[in-house]
């Protein structure tokens, strides 16, 4: 990792006016410099994956696992040490009692995000608690705890009864805790306004306008998002440093336009305290590689807040709102009052929670009132009104016009009732004026509508066929797991393709979209029956609800909906009532003593439906793996296809996981996993403990991966294939396209596995 030594620039001294070549030579030693030290950056490899990444390195691989077994045994006996002392002590002394300057302890941290994390003796612990900062990880096949430990010292008494006991299984290491990746428990969709933002690997690709680049960012060779990125940081902090020594000035360097603009804020501001040092070159001693990492914490500086401009805001709110079936009041996105999206959301729930006699067809016939005459559109069938469109009679340019710009403002003001505009033709029937409107769309007027248009002819009419007997069975074929993305649907009249983006795409409409609640493209849901857990005498019953062969939501890979599915118990395994609730109980009024209630899981078998919407996982964790890395392992026995975890991380379009894959072919990682054929989850920045997940072949594979739709959205997810060891290493196939120089994508398995348990 050597710093280029570029010839300096012109010296700032010199009083003679800069000519347009030493502007140039300025230039082209910035460039240089940024992208060497860009390079530099990526070039570091955590100490692990040295042994795999340089065959020289290969034969100090046990010797690095030995010293750091031998460093966390050492830990432990420390550990385990400082508790019993800690218990030795009869009263815990108080801050006021040590003097009022006494600092608080600080555990010797490898990181500043832990470093505030203090460890105190809980003597309240249960005994044979095992630290949960702890991470295990798995020795290489073949070795021997023998082979590989040193000669271990007698082992300390046993502790005594109640006493906080550190249980620690030979080849125990402690991962430094992973920079720079924002920990999610659910999918963030990211704002590709700004796309592109930061690209000082220019100079590398040949295909890569720069001008354009530039033009594009204000002249900027490097552009830069909102917000802080370490990364980022890091690298212009160094370039700076490496620039200055050269003997340029600071306002040599911004001439340039190469450093994002920000450079000057983090460098002359001195928040380069607050960032993680500019890695050094990996060493073959991983004791001295660690020592020189090491810094003295100081709590981080104040960064003032930037007031965000509209345009931030906007994106806050879309990054904010992770879902797009979110519910949440005031969501920019999704509870605007478009298209009765937040009427049909909110009403409807709110009755049925004050009043639940009232049906849910009752409530829609309030809101949305019965139908307003004989003629009404709303008494016809979605697939006839549009055949009739077909053959009825054109009306005059005249009522043509007024009709497309009345559709226009229906549109802005979000009105989806679509009778209201029969007020406007007292001799035309409602009938008669959905049908024209139905004509105009057809006839590309999109531009005045702001639709496309229907190019259905009557043959290629989608007619959802309701089942004989109940209207909730009915089923609306649902796209393959790697389908195009959903987009709620928000337009004039019926939902048919052409008109509606969910009938576009064959989707079902979502109780989010604009379109009436009782639109009959709409996902109704299952109704499959919860079943008491025990039988009338008392035996446990073994039933599971919502099975793979027989839930309609299961059989099209949906999670049962908990507003949509009733009585499977959804909404009841998930809790929503007592969500966050510590326990369901109450104080009893003669003694005042809490008392522990039943929860409804303990009496019925609920849906088994739901797990992404529960996200309760067995127990894993991350720790460094043969393989590459870090790897995640299990932390307790795992059962055969049981759900793992969902793959989360930010939703970005194909395109820019394209762009992104240049980055990572720099870095040597890939975190991009392949949602659907325009979307891609990318767990580089913002991700969970799945983004460990190593890829293997044939035997090695122990889980797969799949896509779910929860709530008319995709949802990637990781499912074990066979039963899986305490200790043992999850992993499965990243699928053919990944190389070992891991600069391709995962691929979600194609087939759901048939004896899934989902
Ligand atoms: C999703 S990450 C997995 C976690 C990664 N090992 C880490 O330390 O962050 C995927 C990357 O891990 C590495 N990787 C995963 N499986 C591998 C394998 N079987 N052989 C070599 N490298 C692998 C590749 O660099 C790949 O781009």
């Amino acid at each position: 990792m050597t710093a280029a030594h570029p010839s300096p620039g012109p010296s700032p001294s010199s009083t003679r006016e800069p000519t347009v070549d030493d502007i140039n030579q300025v230039y082209r030693t910035v460039r240089q410099v940024f992208n060497q030290t860009w390079r530099d950056f990526y070039s570091w490899k955590p100490p692990s994956t040295l042994p795999l990444a340089d065959d020289a390195l290969l034969k100090s691989a046990g010797r690095q696992d030995e010293l750091q077994v031998q460093r966390h045994e050492a830990l432990g006996r420390k550990l385990a040490a400082a508790v019993s002392n800690a218990e030795s002590i009869t009263s815990i002394p108080t801050p006021d009692s040590l003097g009022a300057h006494t600092p608080a302890p600080v555990p010797p941290a490898q990181h500043r995000r832990s470093s505030s994390v203090t460890f105190s003796p809980r003597p309240s612990t249960p005994s044979s608690t095992t630290n949960p900062r702890m991470i295990f990880w798995k020795r290489p096949p073949g070795k021997s705890s023998k082979h590989l430990l040193p000669p271990k010292p007698a082992r300390p008494p046993p502790p005594k009864e109640g006493s906080f006991t550190l249980s620690l299984p030979p080849g125990v290491a402690r991962v430094p805790s992973y920079h720079f990746c924002v920990g999610g428990t659910s999918s963030v969709w990211k704002p590709e306004l700004k796309a592109m933002p930061f690209m000082p690997c220019f100079g590398d690709d040949a295909d890569f306008d720069e001008l354009e680049y530039s033009k594009k960012f204000g002249m900027r060779r490097a552009f830069e998002e909102p917000g802080r990125d370490a990364d980022v940081e890091i690298i212009m902090v160094e370039t700076v440093r490496r620039l200055k020594r050269t003997g340029l000035t600071s306002s040599q360097i911004d001439l340039t336009h190469v450093l994002p603009a920000k450079w000057i804020t983090i460098s002359d501001a001195d928040l380069t305290r607050d960032l993680p040092r500019f890695p050094r070159r990996p060493e073959l001693d991983i004791e001295t590689s660690h020592a020189r990492r090491k810094r003295k914490w100081e709590p981080p500086l104040e960064v003032p807040e930037e007031d965000p401009s509209p345009t931030d805001n906007d994106d806050f709110n879309e990054i904010d709102c992770a879902r797009p079936g979110c519910v949440r009041v005031g969501c920019t996105r999704h509870s605007g009052m478009v298209g009765g999206t937040f009427i049909s959301r909110y009403a409807d729930h709110v009755h049925r929670d004050e009043n639940p006699a009232i049906s849910r067809s009752t409530i829609l016939s309030l809101l949305y009132g019965p139908p307003c005459s004989d003629q009404c559109q709303a008494r016809n069938k979605v697939g006839d009104l549009l055949a009739l469109s077909l053959t009825s009679q054109t009306w005059p340019e005249a009522e043509r016009a007024m009709l497309r710009t009345l559709l226009v403002e229906l549109k802005d003001s979000g009105c989806t009732n679509l009778c209201l505009l029969r007020e406007a033709f007292p001799d035309r029937t409602c009938l008669q004026v959905t049908l024209e409107m139905l004509s105009i769309a057809r006839e590309s007027d999109a531009e005045s509508v702001n639709e496309p248009t229907i190019t259905a002819t009557p043959d290629q009419i989608v007619r959802p066929t309701l089942t004989k007997s109940k209207s909730k069975s009915f089923r609306i074929p649902i796209p393959s797991a790697h389908h195009v993305n959903f987009v709620e649907c928000n337009h004039h009249g019926p939902c048919v393709p052409g008109v509606c983006s969910c009938a576009n795409t064959d989707w079902p409409c979502g109780r989010n979209c604009g379109c009436p609640p009782n639109c009959m493209r709409r996902h109704q849901g299952c109704q499959c029956k919860r079943v008491p857990r025990y039988s009338s005498n008392g035996v446990k019953r073994s039933h599971r609800v919502c099975l793979p062969d027989k839930c309609p939501c299961r059989m099209s890979k949906r999670e049962c909906d908990p507003e949509l599915c009733g009585p499977c118990g959804a909404a009841e395994e998930l809790d929503i009532k007592h969500r966050g609730d510590f326990e369901i109980g109450r104080f009893r009024s003669n003694d005042g003593k809490w008392e522990s209630g039943v929860r409804d899981t303990q009496v019925w078998v609920n849906c088994s439906n739901v797990q992404l919407q529960k996200a309760n996982w067995p127990k894993t964790r991350v720790g460094i793996s043969p393989v590459a890395g870090y790897g995640l392992f299990a932390a307790q026995d795992i059962g055969a296809y049981v759900v793992l975890g969902e793959y989360v991380g930010e939703v970005i379009s194909h395109l820019e996981g394209v762009r992104r894959d240049q980055l990572n072919k720099h870095i040597g990682r890939t975190y991009l996993f392949a949602l659907n054929e325009e979307s891609e989850v990318d767990a580089g920045s913002y991700g969970n403990e799945t983004r460990f997940i190593n890829s293997g072949k044939e035997n090695e594979v122990n889980c797969g991966a799949s896509v779910v739709i929860v709530n008319n959205e995709q949802r990637l997810y990781f499912q074990t294939l066979r039963a899986i060891k305490k200790h043992e290493e999850i992993r499965f196939d990243y699928g053919p396209t990944f190389d070992e120089n891991g600069t391709d994508k995962a691929v979600a398995a194609q087939k759901p596995n048939k004896k899934s348990k989902r």
